[in-house]
């Protein structure tokens, strides 16, 4: 954890609940107090990326509809409007303040591809280290259902990752996590620090409570994992709590904290890219004590260690590695074609030495006891 002195890297994450009034449409009063709080964290130093949603919020009503439509065309046609309006809402907002916000679209399909997760991340730091506020939302309008990343509490978790943040604050219209669903359960307790995702915590984890918030408690999980998986220490708190984001940046808001002092939970950025963006292209399959002696214990994985492989993938793809029955132990980059793969596996031994290169190097590998978080979340 950064010490409470120093300037920090800042990802807030808001959901559409907390931006919205009773009627779903974009509450001004909830947009300014979020900006006065962005802007108390940059008067004392501090770089701030926001992740809002609220662009189907903030457009429905001048598409013609009275309520938030169900549609995905027509929540695309809305966010197309609203998009628009909340930038320019959040830029007025921030240059009353002396500070410049910026707008990035991001679909999912962007992060999948290495070249564009990279120079997201490279446009995303001149942003930072020139003081402006990057507003980042999932690019609705021409995401499709099965791409979309399904709401923004991952999207915040992936874009923390990117950017190397210190911390994510995710604001809802709850007060942290309970151990129970407070819509089922009033009796449900707040759990205030989280130290490791046990399969009880995601257990307790569940579906929104009101209309417009999309992705619930599950997704929230989802996120807090691939923070902790990435080093990042995270924080979910209610967004109407007086001072919450000022609070929970100096570690003194009431809420849940997540934080993992476990050392493998450090995925560097390529293995971050690897374990939550990439897209498989194929299968390389091994034995037991390859995935006792190699993928765990996060050797490179060596050609002759690979038992078959599936599917047809060229050079330098991200693979599913996974053992005899098929369960998935790892991914990794490969540096042999499928091709490739299946002449190993007909030359004989002699023939083996000009094979040098391992089948995936350890820095390119991870292990799924490390991180077990479906791919694509
Ligand atoms: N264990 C739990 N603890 C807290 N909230 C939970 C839990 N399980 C489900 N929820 C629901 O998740 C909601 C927050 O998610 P969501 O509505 O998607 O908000 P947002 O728009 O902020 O993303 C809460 O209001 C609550 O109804
Ligand atoms: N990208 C969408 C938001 C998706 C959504 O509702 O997310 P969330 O409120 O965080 O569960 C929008 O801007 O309206």
């Amino acid at each position: 954890m950064v010490p409470d002195t120093e300037k920090k890297r800042i990802v807030i994450k808001i959901g559409s609940s907390s931006l919205t009034s009773l009627q779903g449409e974009i509450s001004r009063r909830k947009l300014e107090k979020l900006v006065d709080e962005v802007v108390r964290l940059k008067d004392e130093g501090h770089e701030v990326l926001l992740v809002s949603s609220g662009a189907v919020a903030a457009g429905y009503r001048r598409l013609g509809c009275l309520s938030r439509p169900s549609s995905l065309p027509e929540k695309q046609a809305a966010a197309s409007i609203g998009q628009g309006l909340l930038i320019e809402s959040y830029s007025d907002l921030f240059i009353s303040h002396g500070y410049v916000a910026s707008q990035i679209l991001i679909t999912r399909s962007d992060f999948s591809d290495e070249n564009r997760y990279n120079n997201a991340r490279n446009t995303i730091n001149v942003l930072l280290e020139r003081g402006i506020i990057p507003i980042v939302n999932e690019n609705d309008t021409i995401t499709m259902d099965f791409l979309k990343f399904g709401d923004n509490d991952t999207l915040s978790a992936k874009v923390a990752g990117l950017v190397d943040a210190d911390q994510l604050i995710i604001l809802s219209d709850i007060e942290g996590l309970y151990d129970d669903n407070p819509s089922d359960n009033p009796d449900a307790e707040l759990i205030t620090q989280v130290q490791e995702i046990t399969p009880e915590i995601e257990a307790v984890a569940g579906e929104p409570g009101s209309a417009v918030g999309t992705g619930g408690m599950r997704s929230k999980i989802d996120a807090f994992k691939i923070a902790m998986a990435s080093g990042i220490s995270s924080f979910l708190g209610k967004a109407s709590n007086p001072d919450i984001v000022y609070k929970a940046a100096h570690n003194e808001a009431v809420g849940t904290y997540f934080s993992s002092d476990v050392e493998s939970n450090n995925l560097d950025q390529k293995q971050q890219w690897i374990a939550f963006n990439s897209g498989p292209e194929g299968d390389v399959i091994v034995d037991a004590s390859t995935v006792e002696t190699v993928i765990e214990a996060k050797e490179s994985l060596q050609p002759e260690n690979v038992h078959s492989v599936k599917g047809d993938f060229d050079e330098g793809a991200v693979v599913r590695i996974l053992d005899l029955e098929g369960e998935e132990v790892g991914l990794g980059v490969v540096n042999y074609s499928s091709e490739t793969f299946k002449q190993i596996k007909e030359s004989e031994s002699k023939d083996l030495e000009q094979y040098q290169q391992a089948a995936v190097e350890s820095d390119d590998l991870v292990c799924h006891l490390e991180i077990s978080i479906p791919i694509g979340v």
